[in-house]
């Protein structure tokens, strides 16, 4: 709170007239008869003063005879704010007559005492005219009789005043929880002008999004091969062929089991290729539905159809213009569709729905699949002379299994990855967990693994995962959906039988895992005795 320390009043001559309290001081009236002091306070009005390192301020009233100097302590933010800012007289007069501030005071029992005049001039009221009669009988549907009541703030309602709507907002006043009264300021024109500023703020966004997605996309340029985590020999063999294959404008087909990263793969051929300036454009050759295939991948003309964008759409060939393509899932493509496609292999042009002119698309094809191509055509649900266009080049990507030595690294990599996303400390992996993780089947491959190691980091005690980290929501030796037995067996070393024991326990094993553990099941469905499945599971029956 502030409060008075002094009052001096000075004549145009520069005597003094009256004096009390700090008026009295000798370095104030010194200050008070100093021609430029006075001139610069009198254009302020408010002037800071500071004596024995405490700080006052000045307020300066013209009247006929002179200048009346009140003298008040500083610590009262208002006039901490009117004595620090030189054109702070001019700021408060513009915020009450700035026509987009329209003000309204209202006092503890909801009487108008202050309507600023661009309000006024809205309501057709005279200056002054509103002052002292109740807000309600003055402003259509006000709430600040409400406010000054609940003492709670609305902010952002529409208020409905001779047929236009406002953004308003309405703030109690409160000094030593006591209300003083509430004003009530127009915010926004209309709710137009908010409709028009979330716009505003959606572009923004989308652009960030943008420009995040941009930096991922650098990020990635410079790392293509780095984001394929792991040393294996496999893994060597395959970053040595996404070298050379990359440069090449030859078309790729990806194999591999789903989850070995073959997304990862079609990418890292992309950002090593002379293409990575132009776009990848991704298609997920199984997502896509029959009635939307047509329009997405070849585009449309302007109104070639019922709720067709009115300026028409390029499709995703002419979207990848210089780039890459990428057909995701190519074997689950449908035949018609497989059709289209090989025209546009053949002849690298598309023709719009609704267009009567092919263009010419130049783009680099990569596909991947994880189905079996030569079954599929065999069952002639995949198109040979398709199979031909796509496959000159095949590149393989073998499955976790085949490279459990990568285990180590990945869990490294995601565990980082997901530390960092939730912004906590990465946990420790104890060799244990490690050795364990090493021993699964992984059918579902990296994919699983990554969902495994994010379970784990949820439920990781004192920053360590253990096995039983893992084990907690059941044994993933015993789990999972089935594994496709597409070891190739070892005919290393050994006689024939010893070759076929070892094989008979690997699929015995392997078995049990599909079946959980079921010894019934097991013997059942390799046709074998279950005294027989206890001999090779090396167990007593
Ligand atoms: N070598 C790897 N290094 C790092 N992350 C990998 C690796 N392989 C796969 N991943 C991760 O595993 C997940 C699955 O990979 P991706 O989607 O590329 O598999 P996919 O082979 O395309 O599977 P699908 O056939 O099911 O589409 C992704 O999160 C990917 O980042």
């Amino acid at each position: 709170m502030s409060s008075l320390k002094g009052i001096l009043i000075v004549g145009h001559d520069r005597k003094v007239l009256h004096a009390d309290g700090l008026g009295s001081d000798g370095r104030v009236q010194a200050l008070a008869t100093d021609t430029s002091w006075m001139e610069e306070a009198r254009t302020r009005r408010l002037q800071p003063l500071t004596l024995d390192h405490k700080s006052y301020s000045v307020l300066v009233l013209p009247f006929a005879k002179g200048d009346i100097l009140l003298l008040t302590d500083i610590r009262e933010p208002v006039l901490e704010f009117l004595s620090s800012v030189d054109f702070a007289y001019d700021i408060v007069e513009k915020l009450l007559t700035d026509p987009f501030d329209a003000m309204t005071v209202v006092d503890a029992n909801a009487r108008l005492v202050y309507i600023s005049p661009v309000h006024e001039a809205f309501f057709g009221l005279k200056h002054g005219e509103g002052n002292g009669r109740p807000v309600r009988q003055v402003i259509e549907n006000t709430r600040l009789d409400t406010v000054v009541s609940t003492g709670r703030s609305e902010v952002g309602h529409i208020q409905r005043m001779k047929g236009v709507e406002r953004v308003v907002s309405r703030v109690p006043i409160v000094r030593d929880d006591k209300i003083l009264g509430a004003v009530g300021r127009v915010m926004f024109k209309g709710p137009e002008q908010l409709m028009a500023l979330s716009e505003r703020i959606a572009a923004l966004e989308s652009e960030v999004e943008f420009r995040r997605r941009e930096v991922a996309a650098l990020r990635r340029r410079t790392y293509g091969l780095d984001d394929l985590i792991g040393e294996s020999e496999p893994m060597k063999r395959l970053k040595n062929e996404i070298v050379k294959i990359a440069p090449l404008e030859i078309p790729v087909l990806i194999r591999g089991e789903s989850g070995t990263g073959k997304e990862l793969v079609a990418h890292a051929l992309h950002l090593l290729s002379p293409r990575r300036d132009n776009a990848m454009v991704m298609v997920n050759a199984a997502a896509l539905p029959a009635t939307l295939v047509e329009s997405e991948l070849f585009g449309y003309e302007a109104g070639a159809f019922t709720g067709a964008d009115r300026k028409g759409r390029k499709g995703r060939f002419e979207q990848a213009a210089n780039g890459t393509i990428f057909l995701d899932e190519i074997g689950d493509m449908p035949l018609d569709v497989q059709v289209k496609l090989l025209r546009v292999l053949q002849d690298r042009v598309v023709e719009r729905i609704g267009g009567d002119r092919p263009r010419h698309v130049d783009f680099r094809l990569v596909t991947a699949t994880n189905r079996d191509l030569q079954v599929l055509i065999s069952e002639e649900k995949f198109r040979l002379d398709l199979y031909y266009r796509i496959s000159p080049l095949v590149i393989e990507v073998p499955p976790l299994r085949n490279r459990i030595e990568d285990i180590r690294h990945l869990v490294g990599h995601f565990l980082d990855d997901v530390s960092q996303l939730h912004g906590r400390p990465t946990p420790r992996i104890s060799a244990g967990a490690l050795a364990y993780l090493m021993e699964l089947p992984w059918p579902g491959n990296v994919r699983q693994l990554r969902h495994e190691v994010e379970r784990a980091f949820v439920f990781a005690d004192d920053g360590i995962i253990t096995p039983e980290t893992f084990i907690r929501h059941g044994d993933l030796r015993f789990a999972g959906p089935s594994v496709a037995l597409k070891k190739p067996l070892s005919l290393e070393g050994g006689r024939l039988k010893d070759i076929v024991e070892r094989t008979e326990i690997e699929v015995v094993r392997e078995a049990m895992q599909r079946y959980g553990g079921n010894k019934k099941r097991v013997a059942e469905e390799l046709g074998i005795s279950r005294s027989y499945l206890y001999k090779l599971l090396g167990e007593p029956e």
